[in-house]
């Protein structure tokens, strides 16, 4: 199951700098290591913002669902999911 997931980074303004760098280098390690294992399909900053349009590809709802919470940055997210499904004027196969 595809989902198209807007997220939204919102780190206290006086969170200690070196806890933000701790987060973010945790964030990108377990967002690697999901993109690597096809689970997190693309990521794309939104130009300007502090946020992502993300495509994950999981078996459930539940799955998406436990997946963005073990993100270290959940609790600093605002997170929006909507799901997508095939557009019959598609071209695409693989839905790349
Ligand atoms: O920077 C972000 O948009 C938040 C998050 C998503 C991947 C990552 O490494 O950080």
């Amino acid at each position: 199951m595809l989902f198209h997931v807007k997220m939204t980074v919102k780190l206290p303004v006086d969170m200690d700098p070196a806890k933000a760098a701790r987060l973010k280098a945790d964030e990108k390690e377990l967002a690697q290591g999901l993109m690597r294992e096809g689970t997190w399909r693309h990521l794309w900053r939104i130009a300007g913002q502090y946020a992502n349009y993300s495509v994950f590809d999981v078996p459930s709802v539940q799955a998406l669902h436990d997946t963005l919470m073990r993100l270290p940055l959940f609790p600093y997210m605002e997170i929006d999911v909507n799901p997508l499904c095939r557009h019959p004027s598609s071209i695409r196969d693989d839905d790349s």
